[in-house]
């Protein structure tokens, strides 16, 4: 969701008139979509995950306390905000609502202008809420997901390839003489190097689960499910190459004349019983196992030395 989008607003009502009501009042500024039973609801939701569901709580099929009952457990629309609009207004009704997990209660008949307000407040709360999640898992130099970030992706993909016996590969990546760089550079053109690795990174990891991310100072990690090591291998290699073709000098490197990375790689072996942090140590190794080597190179475990990249 960028700023400029508007945003998506889900009205599940199962009378007509207030359907056309609350669309003719939203669509000019957001994106109404409409649903007119609980079952709808809960599909459309989840096809499309809306910003803010306006949910109607008497409805023939499925109620709306229901409907929002499955929508928080459902992974896709668990955290979406909810205002319900409803004929029950006894504070008792509107105190179970709440209790729910709704985010407001508005009773029926509604006013127009109080329905518009409270919908613009919830949607002001969405985009900060969604800004401090962005905030709380992106690094802020390199844009990269940050090491929090990491730690949870690679549980749970860690605990997926394990379930499902796929293959799954692990990468650290390091700057070559980083700290040579910026004393001979600066800090600033430090960054500006750091930035421009980075992005040769994310644009290696081209499937949709691959992550790369920043675990700390000038060290990357590349997480690639569904990857075995001659694959990742091959990525590895050619993010590699890229970074070198970048043609970033640096005078002071011990391995070229221009900006370099190691890099350490290690897959999962879905027949062993390896921990998470074993594996990550693995990489870890081979990562050491470049530097050693020379730099400038990709070493992965298990994989012959002649697979090995010295640039
Ligand atoms: N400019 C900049 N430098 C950073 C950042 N994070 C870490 N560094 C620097 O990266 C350098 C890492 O240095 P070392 O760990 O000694 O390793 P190196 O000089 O890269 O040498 P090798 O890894 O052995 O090739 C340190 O000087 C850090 O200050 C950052 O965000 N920006």
């Amino acid at each position: 969701m960028t700023p400029a989008e508007p945003q998506k607003v889900l009205v599940a009502d199962d009378d007509p008139v207030n359907r056309d009501v609350l669309c003719e009042l939203l669509q000019p500024e957001y994106t109404v979509l409409l649903a007119k039973n609980g079952a709808q609801a809960v599909e459309r939701a989840t096809r499309h995950v809306p910003d803010l569901v306006l949910l109607d709580v008497m409805m023939p099929d499925m109620s709306g306390f229901e409907v929002l009952r499955r929508l928080r457990a459902t992974p896709q629309t668990e955290h979406v905000s909810v205002i319900f609009i409803s004929g029950l207004d006894r504070p008792e009704d509107e105190a179970a609502g709440l209790k729910m997990g709704a985010s407001d209660y508005i009773a029926k008949p509604f006013n127009a202008t109080v329905v518009l307000a409270r919908v613009a407040l919830h949607l002001q709360l969405v985009r900060q809420r969604r800004l401090l999640e962005h905030l709380a898992h992106v690094d802020g130099l390199t844009e990269l997901a940050n090491r929090r970030r990491f730690d949870d992706v690679y549980d749970l993909e860690w605990q997926r390839a394990r379930r499902s016996g796929r293959p799954l590969s692990l990468a650290l990546l390091d700057i070559d003489s980083f700290k040579q760089f910026n004393d001979l550079y600066g800090h600033p053109a430090g960054d500006r190097a750091l930035r421009a690795v980075a992005r040769v990174a994310g644009t290696h990891m081209r499937r949709p689960a691959d992550l790369a991310a920043r675990y700390g100072g000038e060290e990357l990690v590349l997480l690639m499910p569904e990857t075995d090591a001659v694959q990742a291998l091959q990525i590895a290699q050619a993010l590699r190459q890229a970074v070198a073709e970048l043609m970033i000098a640096h005078a002071g490197s011990a391995a070229a004349s221009c900006i370099t990375v190691s890099i350490g790689g290690a897959s999962l072996d879905p027949a062993q019983a390896e921990s998470s942090a074993a594996l990550f140590e693995a990489a870890d190794v081979q990562l050491y196992r470049a530097k050693q080597g020379g730099r400038n190179r990709v070493m992965w475990r298990g994989a012959q030395e002649a697979l090995t990249d010295a640039g």
